[in-house]
């Protein structure tokens, strides 16, 4: 069994690793830290989990016993991987970090974007961006893995076919996204509350959120240049879920849309290309490790519209984590990742 550590267990992206590591044929978790719930049971603050994890206990960030395992998960605010990732590196630890810790390669563009100096410079050359469609390979090598955000994991990966093939104008690409409210995590903030949240819709960030650098970087690289991205995250009224609307400007004549984007994921296990017209909804990626997206060209026009959705908890969370664990292990891709979504 692959012993597992996860830093910040209380939080959203927590609790759903412990979801789905619970059905994970290959992986005991031994550690799981809070600061404000030590000692707590697990189950006892999270009563879904009763029968599964029932000897496990919260307990303070302990760098040694966190080193004793082979890997360690951080799902935590930006900044506290910097400062223990070094460290469990040292010890022969692995470190999956699901915070923008180790996302972007330039440390001064890291400071620009988060308000403080970046924290572990010297480990960002080994870092892997952990998008298993782009950087399969390099993230079974790797032993310190950045998970992308959730917007950016659904916007790269609806843009990555046309913007690889060089068929829209990449210095035009709009990303209009929403997310639910899990995205801004658990901690208590006042436009996560019931009566702020519901029945109501708004844009934020529209003049720079902070995961445009990390779109702008991943498309960069699958458009091999510069790319001139809009993007607008909004919140939404529902719990889980990212809706990314793609619009990109056709060059040259594009072919067959729907043949491209089927052709580039054709052997990714976690990416579904649905049949032409259609619209994917958020609910049918609900608790499943999956981005489905549909490709369209209104009007057989110069524009192509793409629509991505993914749970922001699974594939843009702690499903993905989970995925590039199973490759820097060379386990089953699909251990612990199976369950199709929920609905309704
Ligand atoms: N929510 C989402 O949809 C997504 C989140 N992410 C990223 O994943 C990370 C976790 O997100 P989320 O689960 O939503 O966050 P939450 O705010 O829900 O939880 C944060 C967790 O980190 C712990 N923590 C906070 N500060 C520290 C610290 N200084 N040292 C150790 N532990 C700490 C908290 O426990 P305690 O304070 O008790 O120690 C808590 O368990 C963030 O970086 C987030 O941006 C990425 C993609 C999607
Ligand atoms: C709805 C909401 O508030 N979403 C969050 C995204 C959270 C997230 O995933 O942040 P990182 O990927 O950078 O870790 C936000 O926009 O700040």
């Amino acid at each position: 069994m692959i012993k597992v550590g996860i830093v910040g267990g209380t939080g959203y992206t927590g609790v759903e690793l412990l979801r789905l590591l619970a059905r994970h044929p290959g992986v005991s978790v031994e550690v799981i830290t809070s600061r404000s719930e030590a000692g707590l049971g697990v189950s006892e603050l999270y009563p879904n989990l009763r029968g599964h994890y029932d000897e496990l206990r919260f307990s303070d960030p302990d760098p040694a016993r966190l080193a004793a395992c082979d890997a360690v998960f951080f799902a935590t605010p930006h900044g506290v991987a910097h400062a223990l990732a070094g460290e469990l590196l040292e010890r022969g630890t692995r470190v999956i970090d699901l915070s923008a810790d180790f996302r972007l390669r330039d440390a001064d563009e890291w400071e620009r974007w988060y308000g403080q100096p970046h924290g572990a410079p010297e480990l960002l050359d080994e870092a892997v961006y952990g998008l298993p469609e782009v950087n399969r390979q390099q993230i079974r090598q790797a032993r310190l893995i950045a998970v992308p955000g959730c917007y950016p994991t659904a916007v790269q990966l609806g843009l990555l076919p046309l913007l690889e093939a060089g068929l829209i104008d990449a210095e035009h690409v709009i990303a209009d996204c929403k997310s639910g409210v899990t995205g801004a995590g658990r901690g208590a903030k006042v436009p996560s509350l019931l009566a702020e949240a519901s029945e109501s819709m708004k844009a934020y960030g529209a003049s720079g959120h902070r995961h445009l650098p990390e779109i702008r970087q991943g498309l960069g690289d699958a458009a091999n240049g510069p790319v001139g991205l809009t993007f607008v995250p909004h919140l939404t009224p529902m719990i889980r879920g990212i809706h990314a609307t793609l619009y990109g400007r056709l060059q040259g004549e594009p072919g067959d849309l729907q043949a491209l984007y089927e052709q580039r994921f054709a052997d990714e296990p976690f990416v579904d290309v649905m049949p032409a017209g259609s619209h994917p909804e958020t609910r049918s990626v609900k608790g499943a490790n999956v981005c489905r997206m549909a490709v369209h060209r209104p009007g057989d026009g110069d524009t192509v519209v793409v629509l991505s959705v993914i749970d922001n908890l699974v594939k843009g969370a702690s499903g993905q984590a989970v995925h590039n664990l199973n490759l820097m292990f060379g386990l089953d891709e699909f251990a612990g990742l199976d369950a199709p979504a929920m609905m309704p």
